[in-house]
């Protein structure tokens, strides 16, 4: 079968602009099929030292295989840049919708969170960390399914299975907001790091804003290391419960972590009540208030 190429494609809208990537909708000329290719140029990437990067998110990607996870179609090249063709999810960004709605009700928070939930179970059992979990990677589809996206800073944990000391060593911290205190602390992550920034998402779907916002990052880096957040009046209790079983500063407490008793634990919390995680990705998601 012949690769595909950038004139298999007509490109159309920008759908998002990263430090190293823009993301443009196409459409495959042969099918009609519409992808969002992520297009990385090549100069750009070699001077910023970022290869490591790309190859660690086309690894991680071609792993994957799972409703949550946005999917890896192809990849080709030109001479200046690197195409990922991936899923189309049209209706864009989670953060967009917590601007437009405010807050999401403690139903529309259960489903949403309940998806990610699953997509984190998923990678965790491929032995991948992202590392970067915010509401701009958790996509919405025509369906209002969630797709995870950008794995450009996961950690591949076999890849540290042979004791590869540049992943430890490597400065790389997440966005300010949703870094785990072992991040930023001892610039080692892990599993539990990914359900640390779950609780920060599920409070920030109910408050509206996430739990750990200074006026500048080191401020907010001060608040998460010394755990200083506090619930808005009206928080629900069984939320609430949740977040601070998630927010916890030594990783190895945290709700989710194997010493903890694992996902399985996390996900038979009270707040997942009514779940039917077996059924998840078949059901119709709940209409946004
Ligand atoms: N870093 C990354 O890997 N980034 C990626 C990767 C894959 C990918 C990706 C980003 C995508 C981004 C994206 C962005 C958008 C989008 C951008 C701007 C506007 C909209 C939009 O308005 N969609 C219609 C629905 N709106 C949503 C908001 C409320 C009003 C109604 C969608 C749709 N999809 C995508 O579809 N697939």
């Amino acid at each position: 079968v012949r690769k595909k190429g950038v004139k298999d494609f007509e490109f159309g809208k920008t759908l998002g602009e990263g430090s190293y990537s823009t993301v443009v909708s196409a459409r495959d000329r042969s099918n009609g099929r519409e992808y969002a290719v992520k297009i990385l140029d090549k100069k750009h990437i070699i001077k910023e030292k970022k290869v490591k990067y790309v190859n660690i998110e086309k690894n991680t990607l071609n792993k994957m295989n799972h409703p949550g996870i946005v999917r890896l179609y192809y990849t080709f090249q030109d001479p200046d840049s690197l195409y990922f063709v991936l899923d189309h999810a049209k209706n864009g960004e989670l953060l967009t919708f917590i601007k437009k709605l405010g807050s999401f009700d403690l139903n529309c928070t259960q489903y949403y969170a309940s998806q990610i939930l699953s997509a984190i179970e998923y990678m965790h059992s491929q032995g991948v960390i992202h590392r970067d979990l915010k509401p701009e990677n958790i996509l919405l589809d025509d369906k209002m399914h969630v797709k995870v996206t950008d794995f450009g800073t996961a950690k591949i944990l076999e890849q540290n299975a042979d004791g590869e000391e540049d992943d430890r060593a490597n400065s790389f911290v997440g966005t300010a907001e949703y870094v785990s205190p072992e991040l930023l602390k001892e610039k080692a992550a892990c599993k539990s790091s990914d359900f640390w920034a779950l609780g920060c998402i599920i409070y920030q779907l109910i408050a509206g804003r996430p739990p750990f916002k200074g006026t500048n990052e080191y401020r907010t880096f001060q608040r998460i290391v010394n755990l200083e957040y506090s619930f808005p009046d009206g928080f629900p209790p069984i939320a609430k419960d949740l977040v601070q079983k998630l927010l916890v500063l030594n990783p190895s407490e945290r709700l989710g972590s194997a010493g903890k008793g694992g996902v399985e634990r996390l996900k038979a919390h009270s707040f997942f009540q009514g779940i039917d995680w077996d059924a998840l990705w078949q059901q119709p998601a709940p209409r946004l208030l």
